[in-house]
């Protein structure tokens, strides 16, 4: 029996390898006869340098660490990896990142882009001709600005005074110009794909600021002013470039940076699944599969607007391959899911426990379910299983 392991990240649990890996334990204790391939997936924003590293496809991919500018100014290390000298990959989580703060000190009109451009920057500085960028999971709201400003744009306000590094989500209200003269000339020869883990506007109630605003540490009144900055530096942009994508899919992809980076880098969005399973080839395994299994923390029906499992799902679907799902939980709303690949969804935890014991215990409580899981597939086929 082939089966595709193919499971995300349970944030604050477990990462999506060490979730495969649980499921795969777990299937071992019932059968040694398995042909089991593991795919720990991501939907393209935070997690993807983890599943391409863990990629069965892609064994050739050197990984690098820098020191950047992490989301509120100080340092912070961020990986990137490049395959075969020329491509590299870089996860904007990694130095913009929400996980890199704890919540209590969140403040997202604070919060920059710019250590992304310095990553950008080094894989250029690495001979790089092709960056794949992930983005989401930011901490971040500033259009890509900053991201920007790190590659030599300097933005100035009214009074003709230069905007201080990094620029902030704060300041983009002031932004009056925009010189590109000191904007790093490699850049132009560079072909940037950009996975999104959202496909959300940049503007407006189904925007970057309003849906993603309140969970880096806005609240209501400055979720109103970032949206007006927002707004202001979407019209100015739109005005220098004379490409307005104000309301375009994954513009609103980690606070607006989809946008910024159509405009200073003319990159070109993908919806992060899509490009996430066909850099690990996933088509020729699941396509060959008998039973797929994914999961990830929670599941609802927002999992069907872009997320891993969905996207894992219907890619399954496609050549008649069961998928089922396996999660901390699911919401009521989630039974939308079965419309979109999902043949079954098992909630891992054993019993009545806390949400913190779940999480501490997601890897055991993973392999036993995979196990239960298992022990019902093959009894339905009649199949030898171990006691
Ligand atoms: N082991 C676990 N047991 C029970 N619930 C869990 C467990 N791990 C994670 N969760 C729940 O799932 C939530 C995280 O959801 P999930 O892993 O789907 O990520 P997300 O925030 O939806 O982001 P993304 O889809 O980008 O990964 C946690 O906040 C928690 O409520
Ligand atoms: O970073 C963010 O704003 C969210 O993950 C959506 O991209």
């Amino acid at each position: 029996m082939k089966i595709v392991i193919a499971l995300d990240s349970f944030k604050g649990s477990c990462s999506a390898q060490l979730a495969c890996q649980a499921v795969a334990e777990g299937f071992e204790r019932v059968s040694s006869e398995l042909d089991v391939t593991l795919l720990p997936i991501s939907d393209g924003g935070e997690g993807l340098l983890e599943s391409l590293e863990h990629s069965p496809v892609l064994s050739g991919v050197t990984p690098y660490t820098f020191n950047c500018t992490g989301p509120y100014g100080s340092k912070v290390d961020a990986r990137l990896l490049v395959l075969e000298g020329k491509t590299a990959f870089i996860e904007m989580a990694q130095c913009c990142g929400l996980e890199l703060v704890q919540a209590e000190h969140r403040q997202v009109e604070k919060a920059s882009t710019y250590g992304l451009g310095e990553m950008v920057k080094h894989a250029l500085d690495l001979g790089c001709t092709r960056i794949i960028i992930g983005i989401g999971g930011s901490a971040t709201n500033d259009g890509g600005a900053g991201f920007a400003q790190a590659l030599g744009a300097e933005f100035y306000d009214n009074d003709q005074q230069l905007i201080e590094f990094p620029i902030n989500g704060e300041n983009l209200i002031n932004i009056a110009k925009i010189n590109f003269d000191k904007f790093d000339p490699r850049v132009a020869d560079v072909e940037f794909n950009v996975s999104c883990d959202v496909e959300n506007p940049l503007l407006g109630k189904n925007g970057a600021t309003y849906i993603y605003g309140s969970q880096k540490g806005a609240d209501k009144a400055m979720l109103d002013k970032l949206e007006l900055g927002m707004a202001h530096y979407a019209q100015l942009m739109t005005k220098i470039t004379g490409k307005d994508f104000s309301l375009d899919a994954g513009s609103g992809a980690a606070g607006g940076l989809g946008a910024g980076l159509r405009w200073f880098v003319s990159a070109k969005l993908e919806k992060g699944i899509d490009l996430v399973l066909g850099l690990l080839g996933a088509e020729s395994y699941i396509q060959q599969a008998d039973l797929v299994i994914v999961g990830e923390g929670r599941l609802d029906s927002q999992s069907a607007n872009g997320k891993a499992p969905v996207g894992v799902a219907r890619m399954a679907s496609h050549y008649g391959v069961p998928t089922i799902a396996l999660c901390g939980g699911y919401s009521e709303d989630s039974r939308i899911l079965y419309q979109h690949g999902i043949t079954a969804m098992w909630s891992l935890c054993p019993g009545p426990v806390s949400l913190e014991q779940a999480m501490v215990n997601g890897e055991r409580y993973l392999a036993d379910t995979a196990e239960n899981l298992l022990r019902t597939v093959l009894s339905s086929h009649s199949k030898q299983i171990k006691h």
